[in-house]
């Protein structure tokens, strides 16, 4: 059987278990492709790290832009049609970015994600506002591979923790500007940030259906602490609980909650100012104030990882993947 080219095989559905053994070889193969892609794109990332020094330009990705300004550095989501939702080589471009922000000129790092202008029939020609979502989470197909088969959730998982430790480990103040909703992975990230401000017409939630094969242990951490929250923390990542930017606010993960009219000059104007400050006074209060819970966020980082790679329930997972891929569920 071929092994390689293109496949006139009639495609069985995405996870058709039926009558799958024909394919095993067909299989292995795409099994290969897709880790060998996880592979060539952390290799182009090393490689792409060597050449970035400090004041390099800032790299070039269709997904991810990065650009510096007024002592910012600024990582924007750039994928409307797909809300944003964070494909392999956008965790990659991530990576990249924050590693080259860590050394950068800038005073602080910001992820937004780009303002779209709508035209609206109104006095001014031009209405802006944000796009829809700040971000929809993992890229539900990240972890299939060309044959449509659920694939390497323990490379996943392993490139899953280098990723997220790059935020744990991010010497400089990290603000997150949410502009629109923010689901999964997009939401735990939140917990890592400096600063979060939202505007009133984020709500962040954790995904409904089992398809989230990030478990919520880190932002459990997080929202949940001494301060009594206990119970609203587990709502959300057992249930899915829908947050409004307020509720987020209330579960200490959100900083400031601002009214969407006035966000973005309120927002920026106030990061300006900040990134006027000491540079290295904030990298030094940053890293005490941090330590302490530095070495536990790993450690839950950790345990997280390697839940996913030895106890993600594979049929619940592969079952809410197929329901949202034919469009069946949603969140
Ligand atoms: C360093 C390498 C790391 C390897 C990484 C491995 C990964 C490990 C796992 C990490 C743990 C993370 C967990 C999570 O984030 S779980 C959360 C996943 N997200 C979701 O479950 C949301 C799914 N999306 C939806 O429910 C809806 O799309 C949504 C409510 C967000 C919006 O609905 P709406 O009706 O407004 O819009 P559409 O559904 O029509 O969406 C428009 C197009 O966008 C595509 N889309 C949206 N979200 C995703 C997504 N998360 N993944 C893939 N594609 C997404 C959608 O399919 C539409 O596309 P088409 O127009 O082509 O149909």
């Amino acid at each position: 059987m071929a092994t390689e080219g293109p496949c006139n095989m009639p495609k069985p559905g995405v996870f058709d278990f039926g009558n799958k053994a024909k394919q095993d070889a067909r299989k292995e193969t795409a099994r290969q492709n897709h880790v060998a892609r996880l592979s060539s794109l952390s290799s182009s990332k090393a490689s792409s790290q060597g050449k970035h020094g400090a004041d390099e330009k800032a790299q070039e990705s269709k997904n991810i832009l990065v650009s510096s300004e007024d002592g910012i550095t600024k990582i924007t989501f750039n994928r409307p049609a797909k809300k944003n939702a964070i494909s392999l080589q956008m965790y990659f471009d991530i990576m990249l970015a924050l590693k080259n922000a860590s050394t950068d000129n800038s005073v602080i790092t910001v992820f937004t994600v780009l303002l779209r202008r709508i035209s609206v029939m109104c006095h001014h020609p031009w209405s802006r506002r944000t796009g829809d979502y700040y971000s929809s989470g993992n890229d539900l197909k990240n972890s299939i591979n060309d044959a449509g088969e659920i694939q390497d959730i323990a490379i996943s998982a392993k490139r899953l923790r280098e990723f997220v430790d790059c935020f744990i480990d991010f010497p400089k103040p990290l603000v997150a500007v949410v502009n629109g909703p923010a689901v999964g992975i997009a939401v735990t990230l939140l917990g890592l940030f400096d600063a979060v401000y939202a505007s009133d017409r984020c709500n962040v939630s954790y995904s409904i259906h089992p398809s989230r094969s990030d478990l919520g242990s880190l932002l459990f951490l997080y929202v949940s602490k001494d301060n009594g929250l206990r119970q609203e923390a587990a709502e959300m990542l057992l249930f899915g609980k829908k947050l409004t930017a307020r509720e987020a606010w209330a579960q200490g993960l959100v900083t400031e909650v601002f009214p969407e009219s006035t966000f973005e000059t309120e927002v920026w104007t106030r990061l300006k100012t900040y990134a006027k400050l000491p540079p290295n006074a904030m990298r030094v209060s940053k890293e005490l104030i941090r330590k302490h819970e530095k070495q536990k966020l790993h450690t839950v980082n950790a345990e997280e990882c390697a839940a996913i790679r030895e106890r993600l329930p594979i049929e619940e997972y592969t079952n809410a993947l197929r329901n949202f891929l034919s469009r069946k569920a949603k969140l």
